[in-house]
């Protein structure tokens, strides 16, 4: 009898330490609707003392499209952080290219100052003109851009007939932005409307920056003062939903997450449900990684924004781009732009590489205005694209 309780002792002991290891090990997370087996999941930054909803406020089913319930109103618990930690306060965008500008250091010592060089000399050549051509193709700007800008550079050196370091300077930097299409209009549409939050839709190849440009643009919504909600709807890659929460829970921002493997057009769908219920004012949704070769996902990918469209119109579709891949870049975002409409390019990797004049091919081949520019990994390393800034960060 007496070996019996001693078992029965050492089991229960055994559960009890096994208990708090497991709650020791936890995130920084709360499941409030821990259903991930079948649907989606909203995690959230620890707040203290929340008593999770009786009634899940955000499940989807497990496979096929979604359906269109009325939503139902969710209150998203005030987030906190853990005991010791405290969220990050993102600095304000505005003004963010100038202070990241010698991020373009290698693009600035190749192409502006290269082109300076030349332009500096006393009397062009045919030589020196064929020059600052390559200059600019090197530097990816592209065949009809690089041909504007020498045609304006040849006029505007005759006029202005001077060796003046800081006159020249000024005329590349005009030059340059013109062909950055200083009239686009790069608004983010990440405004709350009347009814319903804003809802941005982050696509391109693996690789290229999603998640983290998905992060980094949280960052900047909750460093002006909006509520956000990220969904992951890459379902192909746990560590992926893993690393945008993570995100999220540094600046207080909720997740919707799905099993991995689910399908990524019912977590995005989901998402939106959430977000509206909880009326915060943008919901961005980062999508897996996919070839543009592959046509099956590129098919998907349509998919996951004709379902989120049966909850809300998509304001924003922001096709990331990997800088560092050059011309490459512009046939993938060709392909991306026949699945989805795409309204904004963010380009990444910018502190990267020495092809900065990629920006100008970008746009001018896609009649697509690049938004935002990526130019480091760190966290707030991501810059609301200004014509006139950037032309002056490369021309340095
Ligand atoms: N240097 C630099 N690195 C960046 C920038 N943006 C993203 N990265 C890095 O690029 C790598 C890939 O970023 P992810 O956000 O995981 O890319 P993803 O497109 O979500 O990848 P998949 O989910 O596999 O498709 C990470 O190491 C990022 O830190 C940038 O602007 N500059």
């Amino acid at each position: 009898m007496e070996f019996v309780i001693i078992a029965v002792a050492i089991v229960v002991l055994a559960l009890l330490v096994g208990a708090g290891l497991l709650v020791g090990r936890g995130r920084r997370t709360t499941r409030l609707d821990d259903d991930a087996a079948a649907g989606t999941t909203l995690t959230r930054p620890r707040p203290t003392d929340v008593v999770p909803p009786a009634a899940p406020p955000a499940t989807a089913p497990p496979t096929g499209t979604p359906t269109d319930e009325d939503v139902v109103p969710v209150d998203l618990p005030p987030a906190e952080p853990e005991p010791g930690l405290v969220f990050d306060v993102p600095p304000p965008s505005a003004g963010r290219l100038v202070r990241l500008r010698s991020r373009l250091a290698r693009s600035q010592s190749s192409l502006g100052r290269g082109l300076l060089t030349v332009l500096a000399r006393e009397k062009l050549t045919e030589d020196d003109w064929e020059e600052v051509e390559e200059t600019l193709l090197a530097a990816d700007v592209g065949v009809a851009a690089t041909t504007q800008i020498v045609q304006r550079l040849r006029t505007q050196s005759l006029v202005l007939a001077t060796g003046d370091a800081g006159a020249l300077r000024e005329l590349l930097v005009t030059e340059l932005a013109a062909v950055l299409g200083p009239d686009m209009d790069r608004t983010l549409a990440t405004d709350r409307e009347l009814d319903r939050p804003a809802v941005v839709l982050v696509v391109g190849v693996n690789g290229a920056g999603k998640t983290t440009t998905c992060g980094k643009i949280a960052r900047v919504l909750v460093g002006d003062g909006r509520s956000v909600l990220l969904g992951a709807a890459d379902t192909f890659r746990a560590a992926a939903a893993d690393q945008l929460e993570t995100w999220g829970e540094r600046v207080g921002v909720p997740t919707v997450r799905g099993a991995e493997g689910g399908d990524p057009a019912s977590v995005a769908f989901e998402a939106v449900k959430v977000g509206k219920a909880a009326d915060v004012d943008a919901v961005l949704i980062d999508t897996a990684g996919r070839l543009h070769t592959k046509s099956g996902l590129m098919d998907e990918l349509g998919k996951v924004k004709r379902v989120v469209e049966k909850q809300s119109p998509v304001d924003e579709v922001l096709l990331v781009l990997d800088a560092t891949t050059g011309q490459n870049g512009v046939v993938q975002a060709r392909v991306f732009t026949e699945a989805v409409t795409v309204t904004g390019i963010v380009l990444t990797k910018l502190d990267g590489t020495a092809k900065g004049g990629i920006v100008v091919s970008v746009q001018r081949e896609l009649g697509i205005p690049v938004k935002l520019v990526g130019l480091g990994e760190g966290a707030d390393d991501l810059a609301p694209f200004e014509p006139r800034a950037f032309a002056e960060a490369l021309v340095g």
